[in-house]
């Protein structure tokens, strides 16, 4: 029976941040005080008035929704040790996790193995939980490694729970250098050695089997995988970890599977892998929750699945209302000051925050636990589906049909595990022909049709009505890596940039969602502020031309000294900043960190949410489909550690011009100013002093550019990039003049 206690077990904060909002409106009316100066001033300007205008009125619309998103800051606080005290162990929810990995070059084994081992250890209890991994590679491989894991588990799992251990993946555990001290026991100690030494025997077998061609002995379980295709290739299940008959193991359940791909069937990436996932767990433990993460996202804090489960069982609220129960994506070993600027640190806390006072936080793709009866496709207040709709809904094996219907009636008792009963089943569920004719990846399951799964899956569950939660433990819950490198983040913001606008330019629009379905007013703006990513990339560009366009022409874009309106750029600027900063300060960050995160927003604009915005339309034209490209993944950026580490490196990447274009253009606009080069003034007064600062601000954002122009080997942009530049600034200028 559930125990007595009422107290909540979890709560909600608001905070009012009331010199934030000040600020923000001080710069709102900055904004529209801009407007008013270039309309009054329209019929003296030509051309670049008209572009700044309607670059400026994107910026104005643009913060109105920033202001939007950020106005209602909320944040939940969770009490796990309330929730042990509320429901008996033996009462709490069986939870289902899910781990996707895709490719084990770019995903090492061994990142994936310490995820699943740190999910495998969480405080929770053992026999509730069963982890999936979902291998998009067919890499016998990763399926060699979760074997081994499964192996160490065994030791792993006890030596956690016995003392207590807080980080649970053990290559961080162990590489924190710290050696057990003399106030621990012997026994611990003793304890500690045996298990790093068992842990580091893992290692070399990971690394000789990856080091070899054939790893390992092609036993009768790895034999599945002799000549085999990544692309073509049966489904393979294995059960690595099951209960064994009668007692429990002291492990959750482990299974392996990889789905079958066929050439010449979608596979949808990611979303196809979850979808799978989601119907051969429904046929083997049909928990009514569902964690996910990324391979590289390990558990970094044992409590997770109490935390989310207070949420999730939370009685304050409807409880039946909250959707899902999402964790902020943190990083490990991320380079100091974020100089890549893809921490997103700012953006978590104060949109995600922001956003959570509005119908709830965007779904992020991981560190997120759904509940399955959602990701069915129920709605808060829904009816039931008939026979026949359950089948054409969730396809043609009955025992899935069985399986889902017993979810969506709340049944959380599991159906045996043993895979022999139901192997045939899990097989065909997991065949790539199955959801032909249903409704997986259009009204269940994750969604198809964006290369960003995560957003748009999240966005049909608010459309029903549902909310989320954003769930911040202090101890970072998931941590996961981000590519450090030009290259690799560029690519990564691209795929965004695609996936964002794939769903804004679709019957998916959150618009659609406000009018016809449940989708609140704002947070469809909250939606559209992040869909518009890459179409950010527009004003941004020609915004970022338009001084290098003035100078070159001795023309001006922006009001001159004797004018009063020459004081609201510079208002506007100083204030945006202060506003920024202060951001970064409260969030515990550095002004450099600020820095990094104003250069590489501006870069990445230019460069990947533009060939973004090129990859929409190469589709809308049917020339070529958007790709997921999976993002390399380091174990440590220790690697490269040192004074390189941040340094910004290319490659041959068409994504590298337009900054390469648009620096070139502004050192020589500013070297025709120093060198009076310029031609006679039209209109007697010329390019003013706002335009050259706004060009020296632009070479500042550019810098790591500029540096790219002399380095050499990654550190160079290469020759052919700075040529296509040169000539594409070539043209710009003798356009201008002309
Ligand atoms: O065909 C595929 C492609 C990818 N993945 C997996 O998807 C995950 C995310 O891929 P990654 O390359 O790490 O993408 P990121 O850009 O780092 O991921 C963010 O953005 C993605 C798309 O928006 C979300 O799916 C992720 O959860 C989110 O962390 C990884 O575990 C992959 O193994 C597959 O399983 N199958
Ligand atoms: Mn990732």
């Amino acid at each position: 029976m559930a125990k007595s206690n009422s107290s909540p077990l979890y709560e909600r904060l608001e905070h009012k941040n009331t010199m934030h909002k000040v600020m923000e409106f001080i710069i709102l009316f900055l904004l529209l005080s801009l407007l008013v100066y270039r309309l009054l001033s329209f019929s003296n300007h030509g051309f670049a008035w008209l572009v700044a205008f309607l670059c400026e009125l994107w910026f104005t619309l643009y913060w109105v929704i920033t202001i939007s998103n950020k106005w209602s800051f909320v944040e939940y606080k969770t009490y796990p040790d309330r929730l042990l005290q509320r429901v008996a162990e033996h009462e709490l929810p069986p939870v289902d996790m899910f781990v996707t990995t895709a490719d084990s070059e770019l995903e090492p084994p061994i990142i994936t193995l310490n995820t699943v081992l740190s999910l495998l250890a969480v405080d929770y209890p053992t026999d509730k939980l069963a982890c999936y991994v979902s291998d998009d590679g067919c890499s016998p491989l990763t399926f060699y490694s979760l074997v081994e894991a499964s192996k160490f588990a065994k030791l792993w799992v006890p030596f956690c729970k016995k003392y207590n251990v807080q980080v649970r993946a053990p290559f961080r555990y162990f590489n924190n250098d710290a050696i057990p001290s003399s106030k621990n026991s012997g026994e611990f100690k003793q304890e500690w050695k045996t298990m790093k030494d068992e842990y580091m025997k893992l290692n070399r077998k990971i690394e000789d089997a990856v080091a070899k061609s054939i790893p390992f002995d092609l036993s009768e379980d790895f034999s599945l995988f002799s000549n085999i295709e990544r692309n073509n290739h049966p489904t393979i299940i294995k059960v690595v970890l099951d209960k064994e008959e009668g007692h429990s193991n002291g492990l959750p359940r482990l299974v392996y599977i990889s789905r079958e791909k066929r050439p010449k069937h979608p596979h949808h990436s990611k979303a196809g892998a979850m979808n799978v996932l989601t119907r051969v767990s429904g046929l083997m433990t049909n928990a009514p929750f569902m964690l996910n993460v990324d391979c590289d996202m390990f558990a970094n804090n044992p409590s997770v699945v109490l935390h989310a489960m207070c949420i999730l069982l939370g009685s304050n609220e409807n409880q039946n209302e909250i959707a899902f129960a999402q964790f902020p994506q943190i990083f490990y070993d991320g380079l100091k000051d974020d100089p890549f600027g893809n921490q997103m640190a700012v953006i978590w806390k104060y949109l995600g925050h922001g956003i959570q006072g509005i119908q709830g936080v965007f779904y992020a793709g991981t560190g997120c636990f759904h509940r399955r009866q959602v990701i069915y496709g129920l709605s808060p207040n829904n009816g039931k589906l008939g026979n026949q709709e359950l089948l054409k809904t969730f396809g043609n094996s009955k025992e899935l049909t069985k399986s889902a219907a017993d979810a969506l009636r709340g049944e959380t008792k599991c159906p045996s595990m043993l895979l022999k009963s139901i192997e045939a089943a899990a097989y065909q569920v997991a065949s790539c022909e199955y959801e032909y004719g249903t409704n997986w990846g259009r009204k269940v399951g994750w969604m198809y049709g964006s290369t960003t799964e995560d957003i748009l899956t999240g966005l049909s569950i608010h459309n029903r009505g549902w909310k989320s939660i954003i769930c911040t433990p202090d101890q970072p819950a998931f941590l996961g890596c981000t590519p450090t490198g030009g290259p690799a983040s560029m690519t990564q913001q691209k795929r965004w940039a695609t996936g964002l606008l794939e769903v804004l330019l679709s019957k998916n629009c959150p618009i659609f969602g406000t009018v016809f379905a449940h989708l609140q007013f704002r947070q469809c703006l909250a939606y559209l502020w992040i869909f518009t990513w890459g179409l950010r990339s527009l004003p941004e560009t020609c915004y970022a031309a338009l001084p290098a366009y003035s100078i070159i022409t001795n023309t001006h874009i922006f009001p001159k000294g004797q004018e009063l309106a020459f004081y609201i750029p510079i208002a506007l600027f100083v204030t945006t900043n202060i506003y920024n900063i202060s951001q970064y300060i409260q969030s515990g960050l550095s002004i450099r960190a600020w820095w990094n995160n104003q250069k590489m927003g501006r870069i990445t604009a230019m460069s990947a949410w533009l060939f973004g915005v090129f990859g929409i339309v190469l589709k809308l034209s049917g020339i070529s489909e958007t790709v997921f490209e999976v993002t390399k993944k380091d174990q440590s950026s220790s690697t490269e550690k040192g004074t390189e580490a941040g340094r910004f490196t290319f490659d041959e990447s068409p994504m590298f011009v337009p900054p390469t274009t648009v620096l070139l253009l502004h050192l020589t606009a500013l070297a025709s100013a120093l060198f009076g080069l310029q031609p006679p003034a039209h209109d007697g007064l010329g390019s003013g002093r706002l335009d050259v600062a706004a060009s020296v601000c632009l070479v500042l954002c550019l810098w790591p550019f500029l540096k790219g122009l002399f380095g050499s080997g990654k550190y160079g942009i290469p020759l052919s990039t700075i040529f296509k530049s040169a000539g594409l600034t070539l043209m710009f200028c003798t356009l201008c003049r002309s």
